[in-house]
């Protein structure tokens, strides 16, 4: 068995806290394994003044790190499973699915504190197409404007952008240690979360079955029930980058449970339905909620995103 291995990251903050944790956890159950952690610079943290979804898409914050594992340099990447594209590299595997953390969003306001509050026509930060078309949907007169940039930045430019109001993912504040800042958790009825949100995913060789039996343990079956439902409801929708889609899955009672929202971009369009199922059949849950959802208007929606490609300029998630 390997006593030495090499984790991939990137550098930001968040990533090295996941990196860490994962460290962490490793060497704990493992006694003796030496864990090492190394750092790649990704096109996403290359380029901060481009609008994401004019970068090209797919794999931006993780593409070096699985080329580096191609070539060996590293053994396993920790990322956030909602910045990883649902197609893998050939090679490549997804060796563990992580417990998932919060998986909502959560506005940081400390003005008005909720969203009802905030006053008419006040500003809102966020990149992701998937939060903008939300927040209009319930708050049409609300000005959504671009935020990017890692997670203390974003709070910062709160204050010296002087923004009404942010949004962010509850698990990445929480991992940081901001937590004290979120005003209020939006509901799933307000924002459905992106794809994965929350999860880790831990990738490597298909065929490095060392690493894939000593990560073996982190790997939680109600989160990766859900998480693959999840993605298989995006993927079956083109495997949509830049689109404001929604979705969360979580097993209840033994049954999964599965919801997602298609807006578009402005909000004023809002699909949203729900399917249950046993968790064994999650891929397939998530194929066929898209499949219904793509011919009860969604197919509409959709198409008058890719009419105006030009329209957008966040992320998806
Ligand atoms: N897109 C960046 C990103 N990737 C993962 C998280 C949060 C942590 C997670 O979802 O696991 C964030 C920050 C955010 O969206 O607020």
């Amino acid at each position: 068995m390997k006593n030495k291995l090499v984790i991939g990251t990137r550098g930001s903050k968040l990533a090295l806290w996941q990196a860490n944790y994962i460290a962490h956890r490793l060497c704990q159950y493992h006694p003796g394994l030496e864990v090492t952690i190394k750092h790649i610079v990704t096109t996403g943290d290359k380029i901060l003044d481009v609008p994401l979804a004019k970068i090209g898409g797919k794999g931006v914050f993780t593409k070096e790190i699985e080329l580096a594992m191609l070539r060996g340099e590293i053994d396993l990447a920790v990322h956030s499973l909602k910045d990883m594209p649902t197609e893998l590299p050939p090679g490549l595997t997804l060796a563990a699915i992580t417990e998932r953390e919060e998986p909502f969003d959560a506005l940081i306001s400390p003005k008005y504190g909720t969203l009802d509050k905030l006053p008419h026509g006040a500003k809102v930060g966020t990149s992701s197409l998937r939060r903008r078309a939300q927040l209009l949907n319930c708050r049409p007169d609300l000005t959504v404007c671009d935020l990017r940039g890692n997670v203390d930045t974003r709070l910062r430019k709160l204050e010296t952008e002087e923004l009404d109001a942010i949004v962010l993912a509850q698990a990445g504040l929480k991992r940081l240690g901001w937590d004290d800042r979120i005003t209020q958790q939006l509901p799933p009825d307000i924002c459905l979360p992106a794809v994965g949100q929350g999860a880790l995913a831990l990738e490597t060789r298909s065929d490095d079955s060392e690493v894939l039996a000593l990560v073996a343990f982190l790997h939680d079956e109600d989160t990766a029930a859900a998480v693959t439902a999840e993605r298989s409801f995006l993927n079956e929708l083109e495997g949509g980058c830049q689109v404001p889609i929604g979705v969360y899955g979580r097993v209840e009672n033994g049954e999964l449970v599965l919801d997602a929202a298609i807006l578009s971009l402005d909000g004023a369009a809002a699909l949203k339905d729900r399917i249950c199922g046993a968790p064994a059949a999650a891929e397939d849950l998530g194929r066929k909620l898209a499949q219904h959802m793509y011919v009860t208007g969604g197919r509409e929606i959709l198409a008058g995103l890719f009419a105006r490609p030009s329209a957008g300029g966040g992320n998806n998630r």
